[in-house]
């Protein structure tokens, strides 16, 4: 029986991130647009919250399992802002570089140390859309917002969150790199353990 399973998600970047982070797993991860499955409306509080409704309603429409990915940049400064509203940020018809001049605005004059922030992941997987022992796992990646953007890979808020560790935004990272340390990557890592945990023996995981 082929296993496979949507990615409930309309994000190119993402899309992109969990073809590479996933290339190693022996079960077909579908993007939901294949299924005619459109995003809907993300009316939870939490990155979590959000996560399950999307993987739900993926789940719904296609029939299958559904894994979602909800996601985001927390700033301290901004008391954890833009969080669950960044791929809103900047409103209507709201775009990466729209986002990212928001947020450039909203640091003006706030020195370096002051610039902390996080980027968050919540992954929640469902077998079914009302599976109601669903896995849910979240990481986060730290970095500092720069006061201009740097590079040209990944996507979002990537040029300017900057990685100190690696000296380089995560938009100046090699695809590979950004794929074994960011959010995404750690949220995958946690995930694929709880798979192996609790679903080995069952009927999707062979
Ligand atoms: O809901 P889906 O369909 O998955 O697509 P989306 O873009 O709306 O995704 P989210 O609701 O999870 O919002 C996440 C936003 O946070 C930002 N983001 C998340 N992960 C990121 C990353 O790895 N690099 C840069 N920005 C990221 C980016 O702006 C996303 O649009
Ligand atoms: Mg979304």
């Amino acid at each position: 029986m082929l296993k496979r399973i949507v990615l409930a998600s309309g994000n190119a970047g993402k899309l992109r991130e969990f073809s590479q982070l996933f290339n190693s797993w022996d079960i077909e991860v579908l993007p939901q647009s294949e299924f005619g499955v459109s995003d809907t409306e993300e009316t939870g509080l939490s990155f979590i919250e959000n996560a399950l409704i999307k993987a739900r309603h993926a789940s719904r429409i296609s029939g299958l399992p559904a894994l979602a990915d909800d996601s985001g940049l927390a700033v301290d400064v901004l008391g954890g802002a833009p969080g669950i509203y960044s791929a809103r940020y900047s409103g209507e018809g709201a775009t990466d570089a729209r986002n990212n001049n928001k947020l450039l605005e909203a640091l003006q004059g706030i020195e370096e140390v002051r610039r902390g922030a996080s980027f968050h992941c919540a992954l929640a997987f469902v077998r079914s859309f009302d599976d109601p022992v669903p896995l849910v796992c979240s990481a986060q990646w730290r970095g500092h917002i720069l006061t201009e953007p740097a590079g040209e890979q990944g996507f979002g808020y990537d040029p300017l969150f900057f990685v100190d560790a690696e000296g380089m935004t995560s938009a100046q990272m090699p695809r590979e790199l950004k794929n074994r340390i960011s959010h995404r990557a750690q949220g995958v890592v946690a995930f694929e353990t709880m798979w192996q945990e609790t679903m080995l023996g069952t009927d999707l995981a062979g």
